[in-house]
This record gives structure tokens, sequence and C-alpha cells, in this order.
């Protein structure tokens, strides 16, 4: 059982544009869907649709959209009932898949609605599978205003103390203030996921150009985390693929390109896609390989259409391990380190 915490839930409203967007014209649409959005609801959804069980925690009234779609969708969840609606999120694309994306801030958590949503957490993730504790918990996405920027620390520390040595594992996929406060409060998740921008961001090493377009300086940059105690890096690069550090070794996943429908939750698919073969007790480079077929997938499906296990080509992707000279530090490339969250 995976558990997946997302503090700013969204209905992600998507529009197809027949044609290229015409920034101050008035356009007609060719289709318009909806979908329960938010990253960790993104990764229960993806994990559902492949079989593997996961509950979605989340804010959000009973009637909320974003729950009637969880159900629709044979999602699990518990939801903490707050009085405002949940944001909608809108999504643009374009025949050629340019995706434009507009996230509104999302209604606020007070500090009792905080303290009440780690309470469900803890129920939810010492409830599931019959009693044993859930393997993973994700922490991901954005926080609502008034949420404490250190609030992804705050509850893996409550969730490891509560759980002693059958805590779940804890994956965290989020940017700005709440991944710099996590990293920063020592949440030391065992996976972390960032993109190459959030990389470059959160450890002062590189751009995201530079960490996209050099894989053993994003090698260095994912191991300044690790030396940090976070216990493996999974990097998503969009187009390019992924790459996964750990403390044993480093390997680059590549894919031949996908015709682009949507690149939203393209990066929860992946994640998803790790997680599922890590429990299913695939070796790291396998995990690396499913996450990459999973993005993939994603991404040339509308909206925020998930993809099944089924709908994923595996075979497709090339992973290799990267070696690092030794003498590759990092240290030309590096920046002011992040000292305090910054908005
Ligand atoms: O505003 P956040 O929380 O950073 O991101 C929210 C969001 O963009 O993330 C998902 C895609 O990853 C979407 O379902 C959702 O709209």
């Amino acid at each position: 059982m995976i558990v997946t915490l997302t503090v700013n839930p969204s209905l992600d409203r998507t529009v197809e544009l027949p044609g290229t967007l015409v920034r101050g014209a008035v356009q007609r649409a060719a289709a318009i869907s909806q979908d329960p959005g938010g990253k960790g609801v993104n990764v229960s959804r993806a994990l559902t649709a492949s079989g593997v069980e996961s509950i979605a925690v989340l804010p959000g009234a009973d009637n909320d959209p974003v729950m009637a779609g969880l159900r629709s969708a044979g999602v699990s969840y518990a939801n903490l009932p707050i009085a405002a609606a949940l944001r909608s999120n809108i999504t643009l694309t374009e025949p050629d898949g340019t995706t434009t994306k507009i996230n509104v801030p999302g209604p606020p958590l007070d500090a009792s609605e905080q303290e009440a949503l780690i309470s469900l957490l803890l129920n939810t993730c010492a409830a599931s599978d019959g009693g044993a504790p859930a393997s993973w918990l994700v922490l991901a996405g954005s926080l609502p205003p008034g949420a404490s920027p250190d609030l992804y620390a705050l509850v893996s520390h409550a969730v490891r103390r509560h759980f002693g040595s059958t805590a779940p594992r804890i994956a965290i996929d989020s940017s700005g203030p709440p991944l710099l406060g996590a990293l920063m409060h020592d949440a030391t998740p065992d996976l972390l996921k960032p993109n190459a921008e959030e990389l470059a961001e959160v450890t002062g090493i590189g751009s995201e150009e530079e960490l996209e377009a050099d894989p053993v300086l994003a090698v260095v940059a994912a191991r300044s985390l690790i030396a940090r105690g976070v216990g493996a890096v999974l990097a998503t690069l969009g187009p390019k693929g992924a790459l996964l550090i750990t403390a044993e070794g480093a390997w680059q996943a590549t894919r031949p390109p996908v015709e682009a429908r949507s690149t939203v939750g393209a990066g929860d698919s992946s994640l998803a896609g790790y997680l599922l073969a890590n429990v299913s007790g695939a070796p790291p480079a396998g995990c690396l390989r499913q996450a990459v077929a999973h993005g993939a997938a994603a991404a040339s499906l509308p909206g925020t259409t998930i993809p099944t296990l089924a709908q994923t080509d595996p075979s497709a992707v090339t992973v290799t391990e990267i070696a690092v000279p030794a003498d590759v530090s990092g240290t030309e490339f590096t920046r002011a380190a992040p000292t305090k969250e910054e908005d």
C-alpha cells in the first residue's frame, strides 16, 4: 500500500486548442476535460490504474468535484473536510504538444487543519495493508496559503516518530519554498524527485540547462543531496529521460521521442512508475526504466490522463550506468547554495 499526501489538490481543467495559442485573442476550444489533480493525487491515480493499492490523503469537502472525480476513477482517498472549495488549475494544450499551465494558490489551510491532516495521514498509513503501515508515503506538490513551508519536514518527522522502524519510506516531489523547507529541516526523504531546475535550485550546482546537458554534473549535484541524508534522487529530465542516483551508483535512462499531447502529470507518472517497480522488487535500474516508461506514456496522453502499466513500453527505454570520474566535483558550477527559504 502506498499513501500519498496532496496538501494543495486541484481540479485540473484542460482546454485543447485546435491551433496555436494567441495571446489577447478569442479562441474556440477543440475539447475540454477535467480530472482530479495535484501531484500526490496523480501518483495515487497512476498506482491505482496499474493495480497497486494506494490511498490519496487530501483536504477538501466530500462533495468537492475533486472527490467526485476520485470516486469515479475508483481511487481510494481519505479527505479532511474544509469549508472552502479546492482550486481549479487550467491547462491549455496546442496540437504540437505545447502545454501552458496556470496554477492558482488554493484555499488556505490553517494550523489546526494542518494538524488534523497530519493525524488523518498517520491513521491512513497505519490502517493500510490490514494493519501493517504503508510501504511508501509520497509528499507531493505545492503548499496552500497558510501552510508552514517546512510542512513536509514536520510530516516526515511525525511519521518516523509514530511508526519507528516500521515507518513507510518517504518520497518528496515539490519545488520552491516547500522543497527547500523540507531539505533545510532535515526531512531526509528516502527518495527525492526533482526536475533539473529543482535539482539546480536546491543544490546550488549548475543551471537547469547545464544539468540536463551533463549527466555527470547532475550526478554530482544529486550526490550532494545524498551526502545530506537523502536516500536516492530520481531526477526527471523531460524528453531527455531521467537519472537515478543512490549511494551505491548512478544510472541514466533515455527513450525515443514520443508525440507529446500534454506533459501535465508526466513527472507524477514517472514517480508512480518508479514506486510500482520498487514495490514489485525491481532493482534500481529497473525502477528507473519503469519511471521513464510511465513519464513518456503520460506525455503522449491528453490532459492529466494517467497511463496504466499496460500503456507503457519499458522495453523502449535504454538504461546505462554512469561512471563519474574521480576528479569531478562540480565546484566550478557551484553557486551560493540556498541558506534560507525564499519566496
Ligand atoms: O501547484 P502545484 O501543487 O505545484 O502543482 C499542481 C499541478 O500542476 O501538479 C499536477 C501535475 O504535476 C497537476 O495535476 C496540478 O494541477
